[in-house]
């Protein structure tokens, strides 16, 4: 796999302290309170993993499932919830937890859904924030790094549902996805 990989970004040491730092700040801004962490798959699973060992807060976590690229480089466009929550977000503090911020229209979404059934706060904690990808105006609260606009797979991140467990965030090489 190693091989199809341009450049390294971010390697496991860099994400271990990005998820530090987050988990304690999060851990600050939330003190005396029992947020729910959102965890959206399948790409945020290893950063759901890190970040929330960095946390030291009584919090619950609960996974959705979603999807708009298929496996490809370029979102569909359209969101599809593949697997729902079954718990109740009424009046909760939630902290959506994201792999990568891009076009936003996946937290755009997910940020409408908690909204719609009444979540009290809604934060957004990803890992990776690619502003020039996007398409609609939403923000993260809490950003591990900025990446710019090169299709970045590994760490959670897939092509083709490959590379999610390489152990760095890097840029697929083009040839890899043009051949
Ligand atoms: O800001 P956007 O352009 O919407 O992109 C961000 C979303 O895209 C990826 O999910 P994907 O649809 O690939 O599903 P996956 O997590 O199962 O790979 C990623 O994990 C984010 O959830
Ligand atoms: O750069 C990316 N890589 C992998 N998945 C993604 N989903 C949105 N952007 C990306
Ligand atoms: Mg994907």
């Amino acid at each position: 796999m190693d091989n199809d990989i341009e450049e390294v970004l971010y390697d496991q040491a860099s994400i271990q302290q990005a998820a530090q730092r987050l988990g304690k700040q999060i851990t600050e801004d939330y003190a005396g309170e029992r947020p729910l962490f959102l965890s959206v798959l399948k790409g945020a699973y290893l950063w759901t993993a890190d970040l929330i060992r960095e946390v030291d807060l009584y919090a619950e976590l609960e996974f959705i499932k979603i999807s708009s690229y298929h496996g490809g480089v370029a979102s569909t466009d359209e969101i599809t919830l593949v697997t729902d929550i079954r718990s109740d977000v009424q009046n909760r503090d939630v902290i959506i937890l994201e792999d990568i911020v891009d076009t936003g229209q996946s937290l755009l979404f997910m940020k409408e859904l908690l909204a719609k059934r009444g979540a009290r706060s809604i934060k957004v904690a990803t890992l990776l924030d690619k502003k020039e990808g996007r398409k609609v105006e939403v923000t993260a609260d809490y950003i591990g790094f900025d990446v710019r606009n090169q299709f970045v797979v590994g760490y959670g991140l897939d092509y083709k549902d490959f590379y999610r467990n390489l152990p760095y965030v890097g840029i697929l090489k083009k040839e890899v996805y043009t051949k």
